[in-house]
Order: C-alpha cells, then sequence, then structure tokens
C-alpha cells in the first residue's frame, strides 16, 4: 500500500522532512552529463528473458495516484548486464505536459518528454518488499521516450487502456504482449549509477540503468501518455518527475565509448 504520509510532487522539496533517506547521499534521479561517464567495457549489454508474453496472460494497470503501474510477472527477469539476477517487478512512467518535457533523468541538462521505468528486485530475496530497503536490492531500466513519426505498436497495446485508468484507484487488465518492445532496441548502449527510488520513502538501493537511446511514440501517444491519467485530487496528473539530484561524487559508467 502507500507509504505511511501522503506526499505529492509539489512538495517534492520537502520529502525529506517525511522520508530521510529523501535527504541522503545517493538519490535519483541525475543529470547525465555526457562528458563525465566513465567508459567501462565490463558493463555487457542488458539481456531480458521470458518477455514474449501471450495475450492469454493478462497483466494489472493501476493508477496509484502518482504514476500508472503495469505490474509484471516474477518470470520476466533481467539474465545478463547486472552484476546479480534480477526478477521483475513492475513498469511506470513519469511524464510532463504538453507545454514541458518530463523524464526524470536529464541529459546534458534536458529533459526528454517522457522516461518508462522496469522495476527489478534481485532474486537473492522473495518480494519486492523484501528487496526494497536491502542494498543491491533493486535494479530499474530506465528508456528516455520522445515522438517520431510513426506510432509504436507496443505502446499501442498500453496507452489503449489509459483511459480505463484514469481516476486514481482504478486497475483494469491489460492482455499480455512482448513487454520488451517497450524499450528501446538497442540494450548494449546505457549508463549505469548506484541511486535510489526517485520517489518516497527515496531507499538508496536501485541500481539504475539508463539507456542511451531512446524510445520513439507517435505524437497522438504522447498526448494519452501526457493528458489521461488524473492524480489525487481528481486533477489531470502532469509533471510527474523529481528533481535531479546530486551526485555527492558518484561515478556515472557508460557501456560505450
Ligand atoms: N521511480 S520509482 O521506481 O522510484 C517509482 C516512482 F517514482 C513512483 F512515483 C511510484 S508510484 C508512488 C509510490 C507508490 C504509491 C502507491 C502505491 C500503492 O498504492 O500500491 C505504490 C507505490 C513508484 F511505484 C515507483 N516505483 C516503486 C517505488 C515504491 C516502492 C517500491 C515498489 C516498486 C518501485
Ligand atoms: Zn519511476
Amino acid at each position: 500500500g502507500p507509504p505511511a504520509h501522503h506526499w505529492t510532487y509539489e512538495e517534492k522539496t520537502v520529502w525529506d522532512e517525511d522520508f530521510a533517506d529523501c535527504g541522503g547521499k545517493a538519490q535519483s534521479p541525475i543529470n547525465i552529463n555526457t562528458s563525465s561517464t566513465t567508459f567501462d567495457p565490463a558493463l555487457l549489454p542488458i539481456v531480458l528473458q521470458g518477455y514474449n508474453l501471450t495475450a492469454e496472460q493478462t497483466l494489472r494497470l493501476n493508477n496509484n495516484g502518482h504514476t500508472v503501474v503495469l505490474q509484471l510477472p516474477k518470470e520476466l527477469s533481467i539474465v545478463e548486464g547486472l552484476p546479480l539476477e534480477y526478477r521483475a517487478a513492475q513498469l511506470h512512467f513519469h511524464w510532463g505536459s504538453p507545454e514541458r518535457p518530463g523524464s526524470e533523468h536529464t541529459v546534458n541538462g534536458e529533459h526528454y518528454p517522457g522516461e518508462i521505468h522496469m522495476v527489478y528486485f534481485s532474486s537473492e530475496y522473495s518480494s519486492i518488499k523484501e528487496a526494497m530497503d536491502k542494498p543491491g536490492g533493486l535494479a530499474v531500466l530506465g528508456g528516455f521516450i520522445e515522438v517520431g513519426p510513426e506510432e509504436n505498436p507496443y505502446y499501442a497495446h498500453l496507452l489503449e487502456y489509459f483511459d480505463k485508468v484514469a481516476t486514481e484507484g482504478e486497475d483494469t487488465k491489460v492482455p499480455g504482449f512482448d513487454i520488451s518492445g517497450l524499450l528501446p532496441t538497442r540494450m548494449d548502449r546505457y549508463f549505469r549509477y548506484n541511486g535510489s527510488l526517485t520517489t518516497p520513502p527515496c531507499f538508496q538501493t536501485v541500481n539504475w540503468t539508463v539507456f542511451n537511446d531512446t524510445i520513439k511514440i507517435s505524437p497522438a501517444q504522447l498526448s494519452v501518455l501526457e493528458d489521461t491519467i488524473h492524480g489525487d485530487d481528481h486533477e489531470i496528473l502532469h509533471l510527474n518527475f523529481r528533481d535531479p539530484q546530486s551526485l555527492n561524487g558518484r561515478p556515472v559508467l557508460a557501456s560505450f565509448r
């Protein structure tokens, strides 16, 4: 269920008054300054397993007032590219408004229109709840979403159900599809750093992977992402992103030159 205290993005600068970790030294998101990253040849391509779901495997799509969450079966896993094996928990989105882009991570100070997060927990633990406050317990794959000329057939599978979860607390069922299609095609080019959940409780337990290549969706699909979901005040939910946090000396690695 939701954290004990209620929080909103309007009060994102004072989350640390209620959630101590939100004031920590290894917080997310960050700005990725591409001229200060360090190439690490040990960072192998991300390899996913079990993503091509049949339509009979239905998934729960939920509006929790802060984003739209698609629950993922634990059989989906990352089998290469991370130090441990990780199992899927959920994916969700961050976006801006028709006037402003709303990715969480920025690149050289710029936001992209949106960002997908696929959240995983280390298979050392039996659930995300057990893993979420353990060092290295979580891994998040982040992908930047921007506008392209074509409709994205994978995002179409999801965006067509957004109107069913427009109001906070609403759930719906989505037929399974190839979930890997929601990520960029090239999974060998990414940034890697140690950080946190970008929402209270802000646990500093996330091994972050942010892909260099972007995901393209059509202008009509972007406006569904931006302009369908209502938050916990029945207002349209816009700008559900946290501002970039200080690196405090953390290295940002790159899997490519
Ligand atoms: N970028 S992120 O990964 O930090 C992230 C956000 F930025 C998020 F904004 C969110 S949604 C806000 C947290 C939340 C609220 C309500 C409920 C519920 O009613 O069940 C659940 C969660 C959100 F769910 C997540 N991911 C969650 C973090 C919350 C606790 C661990 C569960 C999986 C990861
Ligand atoms: Zn997120």
